[in-house]
């Protein structure tokens, strides 16, 4: 399988930093849903923004299909990336269809109108995350819970076929972030996307994951490797138990740690 995304001896540094957080970082995501995962202040969401190509490398490169991402029009990447950010948008005035409508604007480009086809991606965008009923109150009205399914519509609608989401389970409930992990690995049967996640049970529902510490990969395999299982029990210092269910994988905080 021709990886989509390779990170090739990249270094990246947040904005405003002088220092790189992240050094010799060799990785190739593929099609399917790969999660990252690892400690607070690892380099997660800053590898994220660079795979979106929001921080240009300081070293090393990141190709997307063979290309120099760094080297793309910023037009190229966002018909190409999809982005999902950390911290939710206000919105201002714009309603939930108008938000989830700006997704289609590097396909529209500035001065196109909306087609037939944009409102129907629009709209199974809004259906696909359940936003669909309140279409017309203003993102800032919101809940953030309701808001981060809006904006994650948003991200859909752009049917980019790399799809990057920093935390998107942040402030969903649990039948929402079931109906997100269904959804994620749905898409990744034809995209390739990439999210953030704290909650390790529901990285363990990915396709791989990618464990980073201290601006290092420390292991890349699928949710059923042993040598991704050994590498969170490390960087989490033995916190959580991974446990099997049926098919699925369960990690929990270890709470006798307390005793
Ligand atoms: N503007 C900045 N200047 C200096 N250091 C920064 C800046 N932004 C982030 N950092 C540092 O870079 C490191 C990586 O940050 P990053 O946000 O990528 O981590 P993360 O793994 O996503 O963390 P978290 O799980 O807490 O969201 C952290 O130690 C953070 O303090």
């Amino acid at each position: 399988m021709t990886a989509l995304l390779d990170c090739i001896d990249l270094a990246l540094a947040p904005t405003g930093s002088a220092d790189p957080v992240l050094q010799h970082v060799h990785l190739s995501i593929g099609p399917g849903w790969t999660a990252i995962v690892g400690p607070n202040g690892a380099g997660k969401s800053t590898l994220l923004r660079g795979l979106a190509g929001l921080l240009a490398p300081r070293a090393g490169q990141i190709r997307l299909e063979g290309r120099d991402l760094a080297a793309m029009t910023s037009r190229e990447r966002a018909v190409r990336i999809a982005w999902l950010a950390q911290q939710a948008e206000a919105g201002g005035d714009l309603t939930v269809r108008d938000v989830v409508m700006l997704g289609r604007l590097p396909q529209q480009g500035l001065f196109g109108a909306a087609s037939a086809q944009d409102h129907a991606v629009v709209a199974q965008a809004m259906s696909d995350t359940e936003c669909a009923d309140w279409a017309d109150r203003r993102l800032v009205d919101l809940s953030g819970g309701e808001r981060q399914r809006a904006l994650l519509a948003r991200a859909l609608a752009v049917q980019a076929p790399v799809l990057l989401l920093d935390e998107p389970t942040t402030h969903l409930d649990a039948p929402h972030q079931v109906a997100l992990v269904r959804l994620m690995r749905q898409l990744g049967a034809s995209r390739t996307v990439v999210s953030v996640l704290h909650d390790l049970g529901l990285a363990l529902a990915a396709d791989r994951l990618v464990v980073l510490a201290h601006g290092q990969v420390r292991a890349v395999g699928r949710r059923d490797d042993p040598a991704v299982h050994a590498a969170l029990r490390e960087v989490f210092g033995g916190a959580i138990r991974i446990e099997r269910l049926g098919d699925e994988w369960l990690a929990l905080p270890d709470l006798r740690l307390t005793r």
